[in-house]
Formats: C-alpha cells, sequence, structure tokens
C-alpha cells in the first residue's frame, strides 16, 4: 500500500523555503503574492504552528536597484546585490506580517554557523527564543561575508540545515515546479511526478536536475539534497507549486506537491546524532543531580562533581554517576575549564564566579541522551 502524506495542517513547526523567482518577478518584488503567503503564516501561527520562513531574493531585488545585468554575476557583484536586497525584503516581510500582529525578525547565517558547534548551539538557542515570543523569524544566508568555499550557495540546504537545527516536523520546499518528476519536466514532456517518496534511493537522487528559471540557483538536486538532511533529521520535506495566491493553503486543499518522507520524529533523530558522538570528556555528577535528570531535568552546575579532560563548548561528554556508573552523555554548554569553576555552585552563582553571564544548565536535557 502506498504510503500516505502528512498534512500541512498537522505540522507544529514548519519551516518554509521561498525561493527568489517567487518573490521577485520582472517588474520586481511581487507585493500581492507576499501578502497571500504571510496571510498563510498568520494563518498557521493562529494554529498554534512555530513557523521560520527562509527566503531567497536578496540578490534578485539588489541587482534591480543596482542595475547590474542579467545572468550570473561576479562573487562581489553578487555580494553587493545581496547587502542592497536584503533589506529591501526584510522589510517586505515585516511589513506583510505586521497588519497580522506577527512580529518578525532577520537571521543572516552561512555554512560555518552550523558547522562550527558553538555557533550551530547559539542560532539554536536564538531561534528557540524567538519562536517562543511568537516571532516568526525570516532567515537567508549571509552572503555579504559568504565567500565560495563557506557558503551553501542555495537555500534549500539552508533550509534543510535550519528545519533540523530547530526540530521542524515538517520543511515546505515553494518553488516554480510543483513536485519531484522522474526526470526535469521543463525540458523532457514524459515526466513524471512522484506525490509521495518514502525513501531516497539513489534512483530518486538521480533524477534531481539544474533549473531552468534565471534568478534560482540550485535546481531539484539542492532539493533532494535538503530532503536526505530533512528526513534524516526526523523532518518531512514537501515540494510544492508557490507561485498560487495563498500556496500554505493551496497545499492543505490538494494542490499537486511531492512529500519526502520523515525518517522517525526530530526529537529522535537528534538524540541519535548526540549518541553517536564520541565524548570529548568526563563529568561525575552527584545522587541528588543523577536523580533529577533520571526525571527529565536538565544538568544544573551544583550537581557536578568532577570534570575529567578538556573540552569545549557545545563538545559531546559522558555523564558518570558518583559510583562510576555510566549515564549517558550531552552537548556542554560551558568549557571544561569553566565546568570546574562552577561546579557544585547554584546556577545563580555563575556570573558572580565567570565573570560574565551563562545558561542555567551545564548541559540542556534537549541536547542529552541517557
Ligand atoms: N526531476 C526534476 N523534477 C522537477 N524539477 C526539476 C527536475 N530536475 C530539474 N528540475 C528543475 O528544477 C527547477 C526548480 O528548482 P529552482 O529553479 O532552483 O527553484 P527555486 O528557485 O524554487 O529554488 C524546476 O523548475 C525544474 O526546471
Ligand atoms: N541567498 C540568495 C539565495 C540563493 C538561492 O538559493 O536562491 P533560490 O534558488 O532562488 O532559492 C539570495 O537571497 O539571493
Amino acid at each position: 500500500m502506498a504510503a500516505l502524506a502528512p498534512s500541512l495542517n498537522a505540522a507544529r513547526r514548519l519551516v518554509i523555503k521561498i525561493g527568489s523567482a517567487l518573490l521577485v518577478g520582472p517588474d520586481g518584488l511581487r507585493s500581492q503574492w507576499l501578502r497571500g503567503l504571510c496571510g498563510d503564516v498568520a494563518e498557521w501561527r493562529r494554529r498554534q504552528c512555530d513557523v521560520v520562513l527562509v527566503s531567497s531574493g536578496s540578490i534578485a531585488l539588489g541587482r534591480r536597484v543596482l542595475d547590474l545585468p542579467d545572468g550570473p554575476l561576479p562573487l562581489e557583484q553578487a555580494q553587493a546585490a545581496a547587502a542592497v536586497g536584503q533589506i529591501r525584503l526584510a522589510r517586505a516581510y515585516e511589513e506583510a506580517l505586521a497588519p497580522h500582529g506577527v512580529k518578525t525578525a532577520q537571521i543572516l547565517l552561512t555554512l560555518e554557523d552550523s558547522s562550527n558547534r558553538r555557533r550551530y548551539l547559539n542560532s539554536r538557542a536564538t531561534l528557540q527564543t524567538l519562536m517562543s515570543l511568537g516571532v516568526v523569524p525570516i532567515v537567508n544566508e549571509n552572503d555579504t561575508v559568504a565567500t565560495d568555499e563557506i557558503r551553501f550557495g542555495d537555500n534549500d540546504r539552508l533550509a534543510a540545515q535550519i528545519a533540523v537545527t530547530c526540530g521542524a516536523d515538517q520543511l515546505l520546499l515553494l518553488s516554480d515546479v510543483d513536485g519531484l518528476y522522474t526526470a526535469n519536466p521543463k525540458t523532457d514532456p514524459t515526466a513524471r511526478h512522484l506525490p509521495v517518496i518514502e525513501y531516497l534511493t539513489p534512483e530518486i537522487e538521480a533524477m534531481g536536475g539544474d533549473p531552468v528559471s534565471g534568478l534560482s540557483k540550485g535546481g531539484m538536486k539542492t532539493k533532494l539534497m535538503a530532503a536526505r538532511t530533512a528526513v534524516s533529521g526526523g523532518c518531512a520535506m514537501a515540494i510544492a507549486e508557490g507561485s498560487v495566491d495563498r500556496p500554505l493553503t493551496a497545499v492543505m486543499n490538494g494542490a499537486r506537491s511531492s512529500w519526502f518522507l520523515a525518517e522517525g520524529d526530530p526529537q529522535a533523530a537528534r538524540k541519535r546524532w548526540i549518541a553517536a558522538m564520541k565524548p570529548k570528556g568526563t563529568l561525575v555528577i552527584d545522587a541528588g543531580a543523577m536523580q533529577a535528570l533520571q526525571h527529565g531535568k536538565s544538568l544544573l552546575p551544583a550537581g557536578v562533581v568532577t570534570v575529567a579532560e578538556t573540552f569545549g563548548r557545545g563538545e559531546p561528554v559522558k555523564i558518570t554517576g558518583p559510583e562510576g556508573q555510566s549515564l549517558g552523555c550531552g552537548l556542554s554548554r560551558y568549557t571544561a575549564d569553566e565546568i570546574r569553576r562552577i561546579a557544585g555552585n547554584h546556577s545563580g552563582r555563575i556570573e558572580a564566579i565567570l565573570g560574565y553571564p551563562g545558561r542555567a544548565a551545564v548541559i540542556h536535557r534537549d541536547d542529552m541522551v541517557l
């Protein structure tokens, strides 16, 4: 029996990627379309769904303002265009969401921000805080500082990385095509649409071709790479035609799309990821902390007895009980030296001891596997 596609209606945390060609037309920003999209975003917020928007379009908007020619731009010009376009892009979202009472924030990231564990944890914490405050973050690649070696280069993969980082259960790529076909439908009239992709097999991955549109970057290739990241992170991913009015409502009402099914749920995937890491050090904790962890609490400095070896912030450490029992592992929010100084102390004393404020927990329960 064919597997069932998830319903967009059921998303609890949704990341939506908007391609340049949707947002910017021959006459500039497609304001009316953006108002429709933002009407949908507000509707999903009303349903208590957290929403993150990953939007392309800064280069497409900026190049128009700077009168740069069509076609690929040299890196420096693309970076300049992005700097000019990004302020317009962010303002457009803010203005389209404000009438619905939805607050926005701008987040610009590079590939390094996801590969460097400390920066990754910081951006994750900021995203979580923004969502807990009901804000819709607008994310784009930080094109002004991202040179070729350190860039995602396309927002499909950035969106998948964001979806996994913030534990989203669904990722929607709004594109100029209504899903994955057996070949590029713009060039091959025999191409067949695939509504549900249960497993990302090599055959499926070979279907991804390049884009035809002049504004776009990755084509289907990068969307399939995004699918690999999303589904293995426990997030279902859909590709849908975004140019229609109110594209989320359209998908919910049955507009054609392709769904890639998730492997497990986001939390389980994150725990698998942490469990697979090689610990860099060990924290020995007392009996009270051991009991607290077993009741689903975070590890506070007060419960740490000793720290072995050297590790940095965000690195994996082993957690051991007072009798040397192996309890599990987790990502440390402090360096080994910092924990040595705050061990045994109440979290309220962290700032006085270290000389700067820090997070209350040494290992947050979301970053821990027992
Ligand atoms: N197997 C395929 N199925 C669907 N589209 C494909 C396929 N291979 C290549 N494509 C191309 O990928 C395009 C979508 O990618 P792209 O233009 O980069 O979109 P976006 O700007 O939304 O990121 C389609 O319009 C199509 O030309
Ligand atoms: N960061 C770039 C977007 C790059 C990109 O992935 O574009 P697209 O293929 O249209 O989603 C920009 O804002 O122009």
